[in-house]
């Protein structure tokens, strides 16, 4: 077949090259070669007349993307299971799927929101800049005091499947009290963690560590800000691998120099990358780290395979492996 008339599919990024071979199969495939994303004049002329598209949390996809591609716009694949920088509404009026990668990342994401829960309580940022700054100069009874986490209250904000995996985790572990919020009742939660099922002011009440896990929507973004951020026990630690935008970040730069709370942990931020300059970088008990959730080789590859197959459905007009609001 004449390589233009097979299908054309602009992916905003390399990934694992065996997968993108899949795609080179079956169509004429662009990626996009720097490491950061395409500027948006960049990416409104690649995507004009693509069949598909993999895209990446960064790169946003509005009306206006959708209609520089065009009508022969099947399915736009993310390589991601947050899907907030998609108009899902807008790709769904045009008849255009979206896809996302679900599951393969929950444990690589978990893990990191534990690591980040105890690097934060136990100042392990800190404690290092100290060594290797050569301003540690003896052990102290006092010194660079943490929180014990064991018997402690967690509460989950979003007990979705990176919540679920997370709570499993703390409360297995560090047999720790549950309280969680969710749109629905999770009756494996209650029974098998002994979780309780609360609105979100009664978590912030109650909890002495937080982690935030909702999906990025109009009724998640800063839904901790200055209010809810008041309403948080005093000296609680809070965690967030979900989307940067769940947080007011003026209002936690207060609550932290206030130490409402004590130290806080995040693999998101509003904006990625954060001006390193931020005081929420240069704060001494956050530990900020750029995105990471997902970064272990087997998930980004699972991710890599999903995005794929995604795109490869998509394209024969059947539904997606794994698709959004399908
Ligand atoms: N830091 C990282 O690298 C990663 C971050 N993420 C983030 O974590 C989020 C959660 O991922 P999963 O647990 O797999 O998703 P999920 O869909 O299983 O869980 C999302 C949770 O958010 C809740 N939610 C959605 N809309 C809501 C609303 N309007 N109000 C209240 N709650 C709402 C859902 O009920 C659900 O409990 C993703 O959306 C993504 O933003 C995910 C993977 C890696
Ligand atoms: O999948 C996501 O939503 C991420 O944030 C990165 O894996």
């Amino acid at each position: 077949m004449n390589d233009s008339n097979l299908p054309k599919i602009f992916v905003t990024r390399q990934m694992a090259e065996k997968e993108l071979d899949r795609l080179r199969s079956v169509a004429q495939v662009e990626v996009w070669p720097d490491s950061l994303p395409p500027s948006r004049e960049i990416l409104l002329q690649k995507v004009a007349g693509c069949d598909a598209m993999l895209t990446l949390l960064s790169d946003r996809i509005d009306e206006q993307v959708l209609d520089a591609a065009g009508v022969s716009l099947k399915v736009v694949s993310n390589y991601a299971v947050g899907y907030n920088n998609i108009d899902v509404e807008a790709a769904k009026q045009r008849g255009i799927r979206v896809g996302n990668t679900p599951d393969v990342l929950t444990d690589a994401t978990a893990d990191l929101a534990v690591t980040l829960m105890f690097a934060a309580t136990r100042r392990v940022n800190e404690a290092a800049d100290q060594v290797k700054n050569g301003q540690w100069t003896t052990w102290e009874p006092n010194g660079l005091l943490g929180k014990e986490l064991a018997g402690r209250t967690l509460g989950v904000i979003g007990m979705g499947r990176i919540g679920k995996a997370f709570a499993q985790r703390m409360v297995g572990g560090w047999n720790m009290r549950l309280v969680y919020t969710s749109r629905t009742e999770q009756a494996d939660v209650n029974g098998s963690l002994g979780g309780q099922r609360v609105e979100l002011d009664e978590l912030l009440a109650q909890s002495d560590f937080i982690s935030v896990h909702v999906a990025l929507c109009d009724a998640t973004r800063e839904m901790l800000n200055k209010e809810t951020f008041a309403k948080m026990k005093d000296g609680v630690v809070l965690v967030n691998t979900a989307r940067g935008e769940t947080i007011d970040q003026d209002a936690l730069v207060d609550a932290l120099d206030s130490e409402k709370v004590f130290a806080a942990g995040l693999d998101v931020t509003t904006p990625e990358p954060l001006d390193h300059n931020h005081p929420l970088v240069q704060h001494p008990r956050t530990i900020i780290l750029p995105h990471i959730g997902s970064a272990t080789d087997c998930s980004r590859l699972a991710m890599a395979e999903i995005a794929v197959d995604n795109i490869l459905a998509g394209l024969e007009g059947k539904p997606l492996r794994c698709e959004v609001n399908a």
